[in-house]
């Protein structure tokens, strides 16, 4: 039987390889190009992804690496070996693929999902259902979902054992197109996280599908933007793409807000950072006029004193206001905004590297820098 699982196999055990696309172009049997003399290189242990709008071929160049599609012309080297020069079976035991929706067995139990490609590949079954829980884990997902099915699964537990499941055979390249497509924004942001954090664990050749310019640049290395016909219109970090899209098309593509998203890439430098009045939880106050940040004894932020609040005796958490996200020092630009916007005061916290209150910051003062950024970067 035939599985549509790639990375079926044994596991690999070399490190993450380079893919090179040398002039690659598909011609589909009915005349359509879908991708025309490519010409890109993936870096070892990146996260590459690979955006554009609907048809522009990114899942069929993303499909010829495991040779689901043959290129019509050109050559795809891995680790400068042609992959026309491996049988696709054996090509596949050294890449996973996740595709959206997981395309999990429904008829069987998610320990035994993620067990399918070391079962296949001869280990016995213990072995292959303790490697099962163990990636179970590695994604996030809690012992007891291997028990359930598929369909007892959220979309985003499901798209994580459809990641475990890529992830069992070890293979050092991994193709996921668009693997999160198909779960809510706030799933989708957790889920992203969750794989750049697996990526720094298992240091991956990753190529990334997906239409959407903002999780391109947030989980991306290096983003290739495709446009119709196949063509690949800029190939860079995501910093090149958003302040220096190559023509037209990328720069509409890429969008008009793109100045926010170039925040993600901006750094702190010339933020300044205000003090407010702050109290210590556990401690005697007696409430002030105006709002009082509120730290623990180490110092952490715990929430916000509403103006006028009156405490009785010592100030206990049950009095106080969530504060929003909490701003890092050191880290980009954008996460100061959603700290600021966030908080019920609009000024973020400010932290260090330990989450120990610095100092807070106004969103006037970030978007005065946002615009003084985007001023700068269109001159
Ligand atoms: N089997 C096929 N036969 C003919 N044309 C095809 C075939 N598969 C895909 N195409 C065409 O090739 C082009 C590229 O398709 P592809 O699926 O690679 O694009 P895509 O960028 O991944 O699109 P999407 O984001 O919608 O999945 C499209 O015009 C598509 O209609």
């Amino acid at each position: 039987m035939r599985l549509e699982v790639a990375g079926e196999g044994l596991p690999a055990t070399t490190g993450a390889p380079v893919i090179e696309f040398r002039d690659v172009t598909k011609q589909y049997p009915d005349g359509t190009i879908a991708v025309d003399k490519l010409n890109l290189t993936v870096q070892a242990g990146t996260i590459t992804v690979f955006v554009g709008p609907s048809g522009c071929g990114k899942t069929t160049s993303l499909r010829m690496v495991n040779r689901m599609i043959e290129a019509s012309s050109g050559t795809i080297l891995i680790d400068g070996k042609d992959i026309r020069d491996s049988e696709p079976a054996s090509l596949r035991r050294g890449i996973g693929y996740v595709i959206q929706q997981a395309g999990l067995f429904p008829h069987r139990t998610v320990l035994d999902n993620v067990a399918t490609v070391p079962l296949l590949s001869g280990w016995d079954k213990k072995k292959a259902r303790a490697r099962a829980a163990e990636l179970l884990e590695t994604v996030g997902l809690a012992p007891e979902m291997g028990k359930r099915y598929p369909v007892q699964l959220s979309g985003g537990q499901q798209q994580r054992v459809g990641v475990a499941r890529a992830l069992a055979a070890d293979p050092p390249i991994l193709l996921m197109d668009e693997p999160f497509s198909a779960v809510d924004p706030v799933v989708r942001e957790d889920l992203q996280k969750e794989l750049l954090r697996l990526q720094d664990e298992l240091d991956k050749t990753i190529v990334f599908v997906t239409h959407d310019i903002d999780e391109a640049v947030r989980i991306g290395e290096k983003v290739a933007v495709f446009r119709k016909g196949g063509v690949l219109a800029q190939y860079g970090t995501p910093a090149e793409v958003l302040r220096t899209p190559a023509d037209e098309f990328v720069s509409g593509f890429v969008g008009r807000d793109r100045g926010y998203r170039g925040l993600s890439f901006v750094g702190s430098e010339g933020v300044e950072i205000d003090q407010t009045a702050t109290a210590t939880i556990g401690k005697p106050f007696s409430g002030a006029a105006d709002w009082v940040l509120v730290l623990d004894a180490e110092g952490r932020p715990c929430g916000w004193l509403p103006p006028g609040a009156t405490v009785d005796g010592d100030l206990t958490p049950d009095s106080l206001v969530a504060g929003g996200s909490l701003y890092t020092t050191g880290t980009p630009l954008r996460g100061a905004l959603d700290s600021a916007l966030s908080s019920p005061t609009s000024c973020g916290v400010v932290v260090d590297e330990d989450g120990k209150y610095l100092g807070v910051i106004s969103a006037r003062k970030v978007l005065d820098l946002i615009e003084n950024h985007s001023r700068s970067a269109q001159a």
